[in-house]
C-alpha cells in the first residue's frame, strides 16, 4: 500500500520483495497513479502482480479489497503499509494551529487504516504472517514542522503494539521501520524537509542519508522468517541518527 512513483519507499520494498520472489498486490489511490504503477511493474521479475485501487477512508472500499482478494483464491503473507497524509499547511509552523478536520484526517489516513486493513485481511492470512509499516522519529522527538504527523506517528507506533497482541495469537506479527529521511513525494510536503538532509549527513553515526534499498532490506527481513520472534517492535533505519540528543 502507498507506491505513488519509482522513489517511493513502498516500490523500494516491493522491488526487495519482488526479487526474493514474492508475489505482490499493489493498492493505489487513485486511477490516475495506475499508469504510473503499471509502467513501473514492467521492472520486476514476476509479471503476475494484481493492481488494486483502494480508498483507505472508506470502510466499504477495505471490505471490497479483502473480497476481491478472497474471490481471486490469494492467501496473504505479508502486508506493507506505507500510506499517511496531513493538510500542508499543517505540517509547517506551530503545531498548536492544527484543526479538528486535520487532525482527523491525518489520524485517519495515517493509523486508522492499518487497524482496519489489518482486521479486512485478517482472516486472509490463516498461515500467520507479517504487517510492516512506516513511521518517523518525529513520533518520539519534536521535529519542528513535523507537527500532527508526528502525534500521529506515536499513535501509529502504540496501535503497532496493541495489534501485535491481538494477531499475535494467529501468527501475525506487525512491526514500524522509523525510516530517516528520503526524499519521496510525500516528503516534499513536510516544510524543512531538505534542511534535514544536510544534519544527518554531518551529525548521524553513519553519516550519511538513507536509502529506498536501505529500508527495503530490514522490510524484507521483517517479512521473513528470520524476524519470527520480533513483533510489536520499531525498528530504526536511520543510519542511526535517533540516538543523538
Ligand atoms: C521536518 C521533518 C523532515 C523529515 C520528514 C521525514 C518524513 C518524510 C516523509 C514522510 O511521509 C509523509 C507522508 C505523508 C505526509 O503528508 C502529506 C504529504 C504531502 C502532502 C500532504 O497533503 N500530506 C507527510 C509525510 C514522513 O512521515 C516523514
Amino acid at each position: 500500500m502507498g507506491v505513488a512513483n519509482e522513489r517511493s519507499i513502498a516500490w523500494g520494498i516491493a522491488r526487495a520483495l519482488d526479487r526474493e520472489g514474492a508475489r505482490l498486490v499493489f493498492t493505489i489511490r487513485s486511477p490516475r497513479r495506475r499508469k504510473n504503477i503499471e509502467a513501473l511493474l514492467t521492472g520486476l521479475t514476476r509479471q503476475d502482480a494484481l493492481v488494486i485501487e483502494l480508498d483507505v477512508e472508506r470502510d466499504e472500499a477495505i471490505d471490497g479489497l479483502a473480497a476481491f482478494l478472497q474471490k481471486e483464491g490469494v492467501t496473504v503473507h505479508g502486508l506493507v503499509h506505507s500510506v499517511a497524509l496531513a493538510r500542508p499547511e499543517e505540517l509547517a509552523g506551530e503545531f498548536i494551529a492544527t484543526g479538528r478536520e486535520g487532525f482527523r484526517l491525518a489520524h485517519e489516513v495515517s493509523v486508522y487504516s492499518l487497524v482496519a486493513v489489518s482486521r479486512a485481511l485478517r482472516p486472509l492470512m490463516p498461515d500467520g504472517g507479517s504487517i510492516v509499516t512506516l513511521t518517523y522519529l518525529g513520533s518520539e522527538r519534536v521535529v519542528p514542522n513535523y507537527n500532527v504527523m508526528g502525534v500521529a506517528k506515536a499513535a501509529l507506533e502504540a496501535s503497532v503494539r496493541y495489534l501485535a497482541y491481538d494477531l499475535g495469537k494467529d501468527g501475525i506479527r506487525v512491526n514500524a521501520i522509523s525510516a530517516g529521511p528520503i526524499r519521496t513525494v510525500s516528503a516534499r510536503g513536510v516544510s524543512g524537509f531538505s534542511a534535514i538532509l544536510k544534519v544527518i549527513e554531518e551529525r548521524a553515526p553513519l553519516r550519511r542519508n538513507i536509502t529506498l534499498e536501505d529500508v527495503a532490506g530490514v522490510a524484507v527481513f521483517l517479512l521473513s522468517d528470520l524476524s519470527r520472534a520480533v513483533t510489536g517492535e520499531v525498528i530504526h533505519v536511520d543510519a542511526g541518527y535517533h540516538v543523538m540528543g
